[in-house]
């Protein structure tokens, strides 16, 4: 199957109700994780790829590694995503490169750092909406700013967050600017600020209602229940993980993740994309600590990178059996992109707002 469209696999894992990880990578090891979970378990795979990514492998490598893993899987449907597109122009590129889906991100001025204007964001989201549907690509949008409920701190941890101090208000994404958003800019899905960060650090104690709002989710669900939202900063820093990189010389603070729980809670109530980076990160330098701690005689980058790789994986597979997509692969058609073009100029894809 070629790359195909995320509108399409989310629209099947809205109308089956379950939910997609999308997971960051970067290089050869971390897409074969992802690609071999998803085939163990028969899931659908989005794989995104953000600036960082792109910067540290180089564009080429990047677009080439994700159409080797439709090559070597061609049984399973396959997204390639950009993730936080900080302008159109950085979408127009990742579009060009061959991206079937891009997320424009303009809750953040174009320097992924200042909060925008609500107007400023509809006329972003609005330029990319137009460019993607025209060629069938799907747009993921972002309203709120990430950041830390507890401290109002932004989550600039990533590289691409705020920076400094936010007030509730713009960490709290709101249910009726929500609704205007989708209304005006018709995109297929919106990332929501619930009270997570990107990175590890984003709770200090176990998450309660207080500083992770699933309640929001329910809240924004009901406004635009066709719009597919999409949760950031979900990876759930498991403990033992953290415990592994500590056993083996690491030296990470204590710190709480999204539990896997409350994402199957909001995976009811509309949200469809799950990004997660950090919990693969986490899986790989814990197992490559550990091994050569083991075998401080080995140089072979292969005999730690296949422990890391297999750590990655079972992150992975974890995520899809948790949030119900074993066996959802073979279901979805996979429409190309021409096709979903047409469908967008025949206005089958428009959003609904209540
Ligand atoms: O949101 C993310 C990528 O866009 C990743 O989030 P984590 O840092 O929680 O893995
Ligand atoms: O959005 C954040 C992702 O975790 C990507 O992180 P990165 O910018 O370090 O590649
Ligand atoms: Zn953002
Ligand atoms: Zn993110």
């Amino acid at each position: 199957m070629p790359l195909i469209s995320m509108r399409e696999m989310l629209d099947h894992a809205a109308e089956n109700g379950y939910g997609i990880p999308a997971f960051n990578v970067n290089n050869l090891e971390q897409v074969q994780a992802v690609m071999s979970a998803a085939d163990e378990v028969g899931a659908p795979v989005i794989l995104q790829a953000s600036a960082g990514a792109r910067k540290y492998a180089g564009e080429p490598f990047i677009k080439h590694l994700i159409q080797a893993a439709a090559e070597m899987y061609p049984h399973i449907p396959l997204v390639m995503h950009q993730d936080h597109g900080t302008t159109p122009e950085v979408c127009r590129g990742a579009l060009a490169l061959g991206f079937g889906s891009v997320m424009m991100d303009g809750s953040l001025m174009g320097d992924g750092k200042t909060p925008s204007s609500f107007d400023y964001n509809v006329d972003v989201t609005k330029q990319v909406v137009a460019m993607a549907h025209a060629i069938g690509a799907t747009v993921e949008g972002e309203l709120g700013c990430l950041g830390n409920l507890e401290t109002g701190d932004a989550g600039e941890e990533d590289g691409i967050g705020a920076v400094g101090k936010l007030d509730h208000s713009q960490m709290l994404t709101d249910p009726e600017e929500a609704a205007v958003f989708v209304r005006e800019t018709q995109l297929d899905a919106l990332a929501i600020a619930i009270g997570t960060s990107h990175g590890a650090y984003k709770f200090s104690r176990p998450p309660t209602g207080d500083i992770l709002s699933i309640q929001r989710v329910k809240e924004i669900h009901a406004r635009i229940p066709n719009t597919h939202l999409v949760m950031h900063g979900s990876s759930s820093v498991p403990q033992e993980l953290l415990a592994i990189i500590n056993q083996y010389g690491g030296k990470m603070k204590e710190t709480y993740g999204v539990p896997v729980s409350e994402i199957q809670e909001a995976i009811k109530h509309g949200v469809r994309k799950v990004n997660i980076d950090t919990d693969i990160r986490l899986a790989m330098t814990g197992a490559v600590r550990k091994f050569l701690a083991e075998n401080p005689d080995k140089f072979d980058a292969r005999e730690w990178l296949k422990p890391a790789r297999e750590a990655a994986k079972q992150v992975c597979k974890a995520r899809y059996l948790e949030f119900g997509c074993e066996g959802q692969a073979a279901k979805i058609k996979g429409y190309s992109l021409e096709q979903m073009a047409k469908k967008y100029a025949a206005g089958e894809l428009a959003q609904l707002v209540k």
